[in-house]
């Protein structure tokens, strides 16, 4: 029997790495903007209760309309981001109600039920989880003159996803204390690490990918209609 789940999504960046006029998750991929992919994504999973979706001020009437065409019936709230993504996941977390809370990038449009499953699983158990695959080419340390310092063991290197999956009072508390000190972290694992939790690792995807720089995108296409046939192929 699986909890019950909230899910922020953040979506308030501006894609500076992407380099395009319009912000990344409002590019369009097969006729829909990115966002919506992945607001779809979540809003077919029956375990999840609620959605708080984090944007630009600018965006909040484009996201409510596209809510209402492509019947996001799970958004409880489409709220400003802040200037960091660790701002725009805080925002969002307050508004959640659901005792067990999921934070994901707008920018993952790929992931699938199975393994955002795993993830809640995982958290269920542990307090903590997020998705992770692990590194498949070997992993230097290097210094600002371009002089390798370092080599870590790959078995133990993980390249790390979302969502990531969380008691939503252990996480809320740990984003409470950061931002009170100004903690930074990149994702919010380290967030909750920083505050001594433990985290465990659920298998993620590599077809998981985060939407970020140019050649993304061709393979964003591509992943979309693989999912396109996987789902043909289920109906069939
Ligand atoms: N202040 C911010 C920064 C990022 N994000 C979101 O966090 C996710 C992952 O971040 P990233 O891929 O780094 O997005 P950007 O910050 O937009 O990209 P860049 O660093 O290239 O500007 C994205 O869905 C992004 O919109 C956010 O909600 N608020
Ligand atoms: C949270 C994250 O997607 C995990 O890989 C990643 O850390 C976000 O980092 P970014 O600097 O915002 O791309």
């Amino acid at each position: 029997m699986m909890e019950r789940w909230g899910v922020v999504i953040v979506a308030a960046g501006r894609g500076k790495r992407m380099g395009t006029t319009e912000s990344k998750q409002y590019l369009q991929l097969g006729g829909k903007p990115i966002v919506v992919h992945t607001l779809q994504n979540f809003q077919e999973m029956a375990f999840i209760d609620e959605i708080v979706l984090v944007v630009g001020a600018d965006d909040i009437a484009r996201c409510e309309a596209w809510c209402e065409q492509y019947r996001i019936t799970k958004m409880k709230a489409i709220i400003q981001g802040g200037a960091e993504r660790q701002h725009s996941v805080h925002a969002g977390l307050r508004l959640i109600e659901s005792p067990w809370v999921m934070v994901h990038d707008g920018v993952r449009p790929f992931v699938s039920e199975q393994a955002v499953v795993r993830c809640c699983q995982q958290a269920a158990a542990h307090g903590a989880a997020v998705l992770a695959v692990p590194v498949k080419d070997t992993i230097k340390q290097v210094n600002q003159d371009g002089v390798i310092t370092a080599t870590p063991d790959r078995k133990s290197l993980w390249a790390i996803q979302t969502p990531q999956a969380f008691r939503h009072d252990l996480l809320l508390e740990a984003h409470e204390a950061a931002q009170q000190v100004g903690m930074l972290g990149t994702d919010d694992a380290s967030v909750a690490e920083w505050r001594g939790a433990t985290v465990v690792v659920a298998e993620g995807e590599y077809t998981n990918i985060k939407i970020t720089t140019p050649e993304d995108l061709p393979w964003a296409e591509l992943l979309l209609q693989q999912t396109a046939a996987n789902e043909r192929g289920k109906t069939q």
